[in-house]
Formats: structure tokens, sequence, C-alpha cells
């Protein structure tokens, strides 16, 4: 008879042990080695026995590539790790923090510091099974999702990967995990790696722990915390990944104390493995055991010492899987490295194979390419849409509320104007197309929030865009208006490029605010990762709506300024007064904020 291991009716501990012991040393590594995709060729696959891949860098089957061509590329990587002696198939990664976002016409949904503002677990939920259905349509069975980071401080560039400041409100939105993966049976054992289907896909919880919490917002720097504050604010999240069965967890590249998060055995193996009984792998993020050291790379066999004995069972290498390999062969045959650390980190790896069924399906099923972009979804992305905008100001006082707007102006002209109009690849931001974003409007299939504005008023009410209007024309042209949507904002950034110790609206969108509504009744959609100075401004506008990072569907903004749905967010996050108050949280004995945590304005659909 065959193999144990490939038998699918034996038990998944049998099924390990018996592959595991097959092994060699250097298949062993292979599987502990994750690398980018452009040097997944086939020689490497095999020679290597990589066990993971991932798209990083910047490679794509090629621009606007359709599905077909994703599962193409990812069925040529499968076919050459099946070619290997004992045909472990690989697992290809990449990033759906938003919805499928590397890939061309796939849903964009709103970054999380929007969905936080639903506080909606089951909308989560939903979004998530929208999500591993389109990442299954290109073949790819693994993502690196979702972000649990408690962000702290709104100057990170990383904040609008956050769904909240308050722990509670992460683990709430934590339930994403059971939409990517499927729910976990109740009764089921808790811990272990849970995937439902091949509808679903592996999920990943990062970046553990504490990535939210470094000194001003610093990107990849060190968090100050007792453990207490650490166990309080930032380690709450992953209690609930962990029960509902998450695959995977990525390390964070900041530190802990002085600590680097990669080379800490204490929270990776004492407190998430033995404590916590995680049993699904720890992977590294990219490059993160070379940044160990500083400068990174500086000393790789110690970085890969001091990651892989902190209890890293899979490294993001990406590119140096030759000096990966050859340095953790001599660490183990020197005795550096136990073998029983090796084999944890592949029993780990192996579980979650065998878990997902890449045995039995290493291939994708074509039958899910109709997925990718599907109506259905950019309807559910649309809702998620007008459910995470916050009304902050809605009328001056002793005036009468601004929103809805009326779709028929009576002066038959409403302006629109404002860098955010029309850009579809700003209102998507980071991690849209390319790992930093775009903006423009040809970086993917979606609806600007001018699109929606045009769709919703009726015949005959004239929009006028004017991108930044000037001044005198506003002035000259002011009756002609019955109101102005002002639409400013950040442009698309990701991780450190996004640091930012202003926070100031990026020019020129204060003048514009400052140019319009000092003429004519507007409302201002800021189109932001995280809340930005916005009190010089509030008094001279009359409503000012928060739209996060709202994704492809832009009619999601148009039918709550219209009034087809009221609005209902509410604040995910403090918005403070001024940056000199940051960090400040929602529970802070000092909280003075323009609009506390939990505030959001109502209105009825029209
Ligand atoms: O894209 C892989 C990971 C991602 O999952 C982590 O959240 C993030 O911290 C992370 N940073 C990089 C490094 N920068 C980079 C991003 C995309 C392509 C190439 C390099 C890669 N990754």
């Amino acid at each position: 008879p065959g193999a144990k291991y490939k038998d699918p009716k034996q038990p998944l501990n049998t099924r390990v042990d018996d592959l595991l012991r097959r092994m060699t040393l250097a298949e062993k590594i292979g599987q502990m080695s994750q690398i980018d995709q452009e040097n997944a060729t086939a020689d490497v696959i095999s020679n290597y026995f990589i066990g993971s891949v991932l798209r990083g860098g910047g490679s794509v089957p090629a621009a606007d590539a359709p599905p077909e061509a994703w599962v193409k590329m990812v069925e040529g990587i499968q076919r050459a790790a099946l070619s290997t002696r004992l045909g472990i198939p690989v697992m290809f990664g990449i990033d759906a923090v938003h919805g499928h976002g590397y890939v061309y016409k796939a849903t964009v949904f709103p970054h999380n510091v929007g969905l936080g503002c639903t506080r909606d677990p089951e909308l989560a939920k939903k979004i998530g099974a929208a999500v591993a259905l389109e990442v299954r349509a290109t073949g790819i069975p693994f993502i690196f999702a979702p972000c649990l980071a408690v962000c702290r401080d709104p100057r990170w560039g990383r904040c609008y990967e956050s769904f909240s400041e308050d722990p509670k409100l992460v683990q709430q939105m934590a339930s994403i995990i059971s939409g990517f993966q499927g729910e976990i049976p109740t009764g089921g054992w808790r811990g272990a790696p849970f995937i439902a289907s091949q509808h679903n896909v592996a999920a990943c919880a990062k970046h553990y722990v504490g990535d939210g919490g470094t000194a001003s917002g610093i990107n990849e720097n060190n968090t100050v915390a007792t453990f207490h504050e650490l166990l309080g604010i930032h380690m709450p999240p992953y209690y609930n990944a962990i029960i509902q069965g998450v695959s995977t967890i990525m390390v964070s590249y900041s530190s802990w104390n002085g600590i680097k998060m990669h080379a800490n055995r204490f929270l990776v193996t004492d407190f998430l493995k033995n404590k916590l009984r995680f049993r699904g792998f720890v992977i590294s993020d990219w490059l993160g055991l070379d940044r160990i050291t500083s400068p990174e790379h500086a000393d790789y066999p110690l970085s890969i010492k001091l990651g892989i004995l902190a209890g890293i069972d899979m490294v993001m290498i990406p590119y140096q899987y030759v000096e990966f390999r050859d340095d953790l062969m001599t660490l183990v045959q020197n005795g550096t490295i136990p073998m029983s650390r090796i084999d944890d980190a592949v029993r780990r790896i192996l579980r979650v194979k065998f878990t997902l069924g890449l045995f039995e399906n290493p291939y994708a099923d074509t039958s899910l390419v109709g997925e990718l972009g599907k109506q259905e979804h950019r309807d559910l992305a649309r809702e998620a849409v007008r459910r995470s905008l916050v009304l902050l100001k809605n009328g001056k006082p002793g005036e009468k509320p601004l929103l809805p707007l009326p779709k028929k102006a009576h002066g038959g002209s409403i302006l629109v104007a404002g860098s955010h109009a029309d850009d579809l690849g700003s209102q998507c931001g980071g991690w849209t197309i390319k790992w930093q974003g775009m903006t423009g409007n040809n970086l993917t299939a979606g609806t600007t929030i001018l699109d929606g504005i045009k769709s919703a008023v009726v015949p005959g009410t004239d929009v006028v865009f004017s991108e930044n209007p000037d001044a005198g024309l506003i002035q000259q042209n002011r009756g002609r208006f019955d109101y102005a949507i002002v639409v400013v904002g950040e442009h698309p950034y990701a991780e450190t490029s996004g640091d930012n110790l202003n926070l100031t609206i990026p020019a020129p969108g204060p003048a514009i605010i400052q140019n319009v509504c000092g003429s004519i009744k507007c409302v201002v959609v800021l189109v932001s990762g995280r809340p930005l100075v916005v009190e010089p401004y509030i008094g001279i506008i009359d409503a000012l709506v928060a739209a996060w990072l709202p994704g492809t569907e832009g009619k999601g903004i148009s039918d709550v300024l219209f009034g087809d749905y009221g609005f209902t967010g509410k604040l995910s996050r403090t918005w403070f007064r001024s940056v000199d108050q940051l960090p400040m949280n929602v529970g802070d004995a000092h909280y003075h904020p323009l609009f506390p945590f939990g505030f959001g304005l109502e209105t009825k659909p029209s």
C-alpha cells in the first residue's frame, strides 16, 4: 500500500509523523523556507524542496493579469514541488488585507480602520468568506491577513491596517478569520489550525505582538510596555485568533522593551506555543530574521540561530534561500539548533498543509474564476463602505443639518471639488495593485466617489467637478451652487512610508476646503487611513464625513450622502485635537479629543 502520509483516511498526526520520519534535513529546511515568487523557478523549487512561495516584491504574472494567469503561475510552481521525491505540495501566500488587492479587478473592501467603525463581527465574517473565494479564484490557498494590530498612535504608517485602538473592538473584528478559514465546528478542539473547505484559505494573524504600540508610531520600532500592559492591550486579539483555529501567525518587526520580536523565545515559544497552545505555524516577516541585527543581515547565522530558537517555523527569506539553507544546515549539524526544534517547525507546517487539503487538492479549482470581483462581493463591499462612514458634523450651530443632501438641486447645480473625488487609487490606499498603492483611475475596476455622486442625483441636476477650483471662480459662481462636496485626504502609502508626525491634510486639501467652504455650503469627505488635523477648518465646514479608505465601491459614499441609507458608523479611533496630544486613546486619564472613540452622528434614510 502507498505511504501513510498520502492516505487522507489516516489520522492527521499519523500522516505528519509518517512524512516527517522520511524527510532529510535538507527537505525539512526546505519546508521552512518561503521564497519570493520572482525566484520560484522549477529548479529552485525542486532543488531546495521549497515549502512556500509568496507574491512579494512586485511580481505579478503580468500587468492586469486575469485570474487564469494567476492560476497558471501558481500551478507551475506546484508542479515543480510535486515532482520532488516526497511530493510535498507548496503553499503559495499573498497579502489580501482588504480584498485580493494585488489582483486586477478584484473587489477592494474598506481597509480595517473603516471596518472597525461598523463594529459588526458578522459583516467581517461575510467579508472574509468573500475574500477567500476571490483568493481561491486565483489558485492561492494562503493569505497574510488579518492584521490584528491594536494601533495606539495614528502617526504609525500602518494604522489603517488596524481595526481599532481598543483591543475589545479588534477582538470582535477578528471574527473575519472565521470567514477566511470557515467556522470552527462547535466543541471542535481549540488552537489547532482549521480550514473548512476548498473555498476557504489559511489565514495569518499578524504581527505578533505589539506592532501597533511602538514609540510615536514609528514603524518596526520599540514597544515599551509592562507584560501586564502588553497582555491587556496587544495580546487579546490573538486569543480570538487561536480559538478560531487560525492557521498561521506572523511575527512583528517591532521590539518589546528592546528585544526584537523575531528573537523573542519567551513570547513566541513559551507564551504563544506553550501557554496559549497555538498549534499552527509561526512565520517571520519579510527579512524579519535579517533585521534582528543592525545593520540588517550583518550576521545571518546569528539571525537564523536567534529566530529559529525563538520559535519561528517558516522564514519569509525571500531571496537568500541558498545562504539560509547552508547556514541553518550548519547550525543543526554543529548542535546549535537541536533537530527537535526543526521537527517542531516542520510538524506545524505539515499540519497546516494537511489541514488545508493541499495533498489532496494541490491545484486550483478553476470553476471559481468567476468569483473574482463578482457583483455580489462588490455589493457587500458597498454595504461595508456605507457602514464604515462616520458623520462628525452635520450643520453649523443653530443651522439645520446639511445631510442627507437633496438629489435635486434647486439652483440646478452642485459643485464637487477635491483631489480625492475622482481618484480610485487614492480611495483604495496601500496594498492595492502595488505594495504602496497607486493614484489615478486605471489601476483596477471600481467606482469613484464622483461616479457615485453623478449616479445618485436626479437627471437635470448638474454636477460640476473641479479638482482644485480657483478661489476667484468660486466667488463669481457662488450663487450657482446649492452646495458643494469637497473630497480630500491622504494619498496611498504602506508601512514606513506612511509614518507621519504632523498628520495634516496634504496640500492642496486645506486650501480647497477654505476656498469652497468659505463661500458655499459644504460637506467635506475625508479619505484617509486615520484621523487627521481638522480643527482649524471645522468652523467653516458645514458637514464632515470620515470615509477612511473605502476601496473600489465608491457608491457606498453617495448612498449615504444622499440619504438612501443613514449614517451609522462610530469612530474606531479617537480623533485627536492636536498631534501634541498623541498617543491618546480611549480610557486614558488625560482625554480631550476633538471627537471621542465611539462618536458618530446618525441620520435617517430619507
Ligand atoms: O508582503 C509580505 C509581508 C506582509 O505580509 C507584512 O504585513 C509586511 O510587514 C511586509 N513588509 C514587507 C516588506 N516590504 C515589501 C512589501 C511588499 C513587497 C516587497 C517588500 C513584506 N511584508
